[in-house]
């Protein structure tokens, strides 16, 4: 039993014997003692005082009595203002670390039987990936993660939305102006080349648009009448009767273009257990449509469309089928989500995808569960904001969205102009360097965007994200090496087990508390779907090592075995802690840098 848990159950037991009332467990609360106070767990006596119909202070001083009386572990009580702040003893902490903390099995969670589907990325095909897709990524991958480690049974799945008029625009203007142009021939990324051709029909497009405006059209009007547009979808009608050259184009341009997503995916080191492809999926929503008839849920209008109205729910009529009999947005996500449970039979299923699309998926669950679904309950739309970078810090490729090729590899560069500014690896091997430069760059990117709470928007700042000191990547990073590099240097012997003839200074004794929080964290930051609470827990444990390191005397050289030996044990399960929560976050942590 931890000492929580052991103070949780004398509270109870104290007030019953005190007072002769029963409080309810989760009326006993305990946080962590202020800084300021003696003691490291406190009780906070206001529940208490309603079952003792005594003040505060009596309350916690005739509770702090019996504690210290009935708990070995618990020396002193304090009182503050209704807070009882319990001292407890070294040994405790010491051991804790000792059993707990150094065992190899600390941070692993016992699996807990629960699946969950994580969908994230899912792009279009029309063009490549960009800044927001960087942060859908990150977020998406960790998340997953995060849920592997506190004990989930994870499905990474990607939905590409490989079909539709803005894969004929693409394809219409390679067709049109490409002159057979290859990744090979150009020697360019499939799908910045496919991108290419999209912005093509885009800027030829307008120049059709303007010249219809100055015959007199309006600008709605000449969007609809310009020929490229009147071409675009009239490809999208072959291709949907099966044009087989239409279907033959649309094949090697795809392929093309997950040929480039393969090579930014595994830059930016994320992976997916399976695809769906709306390709596939487009058609699969009708079934819902005729269920959701069936079930009085839909209804339709004279003209043939399929409604549902939310109005009581305070949204308002919702389009699910089109008078054509075509499908929109949400049929197919109707009809992908029930595809995504057959597969599956998941007890939770998120979508990492923007803010933007809020209303959809409140939409979409609404209806599912009004179309009787069970697990529509488990489906949670993991929402983000949008990502800006300070205006002129980057150049984007085609002017407005930056490329997320091209900003992973501007990261890299920075940290080599960084690193060999610094001096720091002139000893490294040529492929050590590319690695360590490679690991620098992107984890400075990496924790930049994962230390923010998915739900605000954020501000990139590649220059602050790839400093060496204060909230970032590169600064964990170096905390984690500096500490390897100092267990190499002391000839740390991991197997040694706990000191255990030692007394703890006030910063180990918080250290341990903190090291000690390492699995609750993880389980917490899962709950709420939340990297960015796992990524600042780890600064902190960063910056707890460096304050201790600078507060002992110097480890390599203490005379007292057992000190050394436990100062470097607290070093290494530091280490440890930073390399496998970094990990969570997509990060790769040097041995040494
Ligand atoms: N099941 C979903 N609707 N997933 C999100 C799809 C995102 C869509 N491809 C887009 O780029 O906007």
């Amino acid at each position: 039993m931890n000492i929580e848990q052991h103070i949780t159950t004398a509270t109870i037991a104290a007030v019953k014997h005190l007072y002769d009332q029963e409080i309810p467990e989760n009326q006993v609360s305990l946080q962590d003692t202020r800084v300021e106070f003696e003691g490291q767990i406190t009780i906070v006596v206001f529940p208490v005082v309603r079952f003792s119909k005594k003040s505060p202070e009596v309350t916690a001083t005739e509770l702090g009595e019996y504690l210290v009386e009935h708990i070995e572990e618990v020396t002193a009580f304090n009182v503050v203002k209704g807070f009882l702040n319990l001292t407890i003893a070294d040994h405790y902490w010491l051991n804790l670390f000792n059993q707990d903390l150094l065992s190899p099995e600390f941070g692993a969670i016992k699996p807990n039987g629960k699946k969950v589907m994580v969908e994230y990325s899912s792009p279009n095909t029309n063009k490549p990936l960009h800044l927001g897709h960087v942060r859908n990524n990150l977020l998406g991958y960790s998340v997953a993660e995060l849920l592997k480690a506190s004990g989930h049974e994870v499905f990474k799945v990607n939905l590409v939305n490989d079909r539709g008029i803005h894969i004929c625009k693409s394809m219409l203007a390679w067709q049109k102006w490409g002159n057979g142009e290859t990744p090979e021939s150009s020697l360019m990324k499939g799908d910045h080349l496919v991108g290419k051709y999209y912005v093509i029909f885009d800027k030829e497009y307008k120049k059709e648009i303007d010249v219809l405006k100055a015959e007199g059209q309006t600008e709605e009007e000449a969007k609809k009448n310009a020929p490229l547009i009147k071409e675009a979808q009239k490809m999208l009608l072959d291709w949907e009767n099966g044009d087989e050259a239409v279907i033959s184009l649309w094949k090697t341009m795809n392929s093309w273009v997950y040929d480039g997503f393969a090579v930014t995916y595994k830059t930016m080191g994320v992976d997916f257990d399976k695809y769906y492809y709306e390709s596939n999926t487009y058609l699969l929503g009708k079934g819902s449509v005729e269920e959701g008839l069936e079930k009085g849920v839909f209804f339709k209008k004279p003209d043939g469309s399929v409604w549902i109205d939310l109005t009581a729910d305070g949204l308002d009529q919702k389009l699910v089928l089109r008078a054509d009999g075509t499908s929109v947005y949400i049929t197919q996500d109707l009809g992908t989500a029930q595809m995504k449970y057959d597969d599956f039979k998941m007890d939770d299923s998120l979508y990492v995808v923007g803010n933007e699309q809020d209303y959809h998926f409140k939409v979409l669950f609404l209806i599912l569960e009004k179309l009787g679904k069970t697990w529509a309950k488990g489906l949670h739309h993991l929402s983000y904001g949008m990502v800006d970078l300070p205006s002129g810090k980057m150049k984007s490729r085609e002017g407005t969205v930056v490329d997320a090729d091209d900003l992973m590899a501007e990261m890299v560069e920075t940290a080599r102009q960084k690193t060999e500014a610094l001096g720091k690896v002139n000893d490294f091997s040529e492929e050590e360097k590319e690695n360590l430069y490679q690991n620098i760059g992107l984890g400075a990117l990496k924790y930049f965007l994962l230390k923010v709470e998915p739900k605000k928007r954020l501000l990139f700042d590649p220059a602050e994200s790839i400093d060496f000191q204060g909230n970032t990547g590169p600064f964990i990073q170096y905390t984690h090496a500096r500490i390897k590099s100092l267990l190499n240097k002391a000839g740390y012997d991991a197997t040694k087990g706990g000191a255990d003839q030692v007394v703890l200074t006030d910063t180990e004794r918080e250290m341990i508390m903190l090291l000690a929080k390492y699995p609750a964290e993880l389980v917490a930051a899962a709950k709420v779907y939340s990297p960015a609470s796992l990524a600042n827990y780890l600064y902190e444990v960063a910056k707890m090592f460096n304050k201790f390191y600078h507060e002992v005397p110097p480890i390599v050289k203490e005379e007292d075995a057992e000190a050394k030996h436990h100062r470097l044990n607290l070093s290494a399960v530091t280490a440890n802690i930073l390399k496998s929560g970094m990990k969570i976050l997509g990060i790769t942590v040097p041995e040494r840098m």
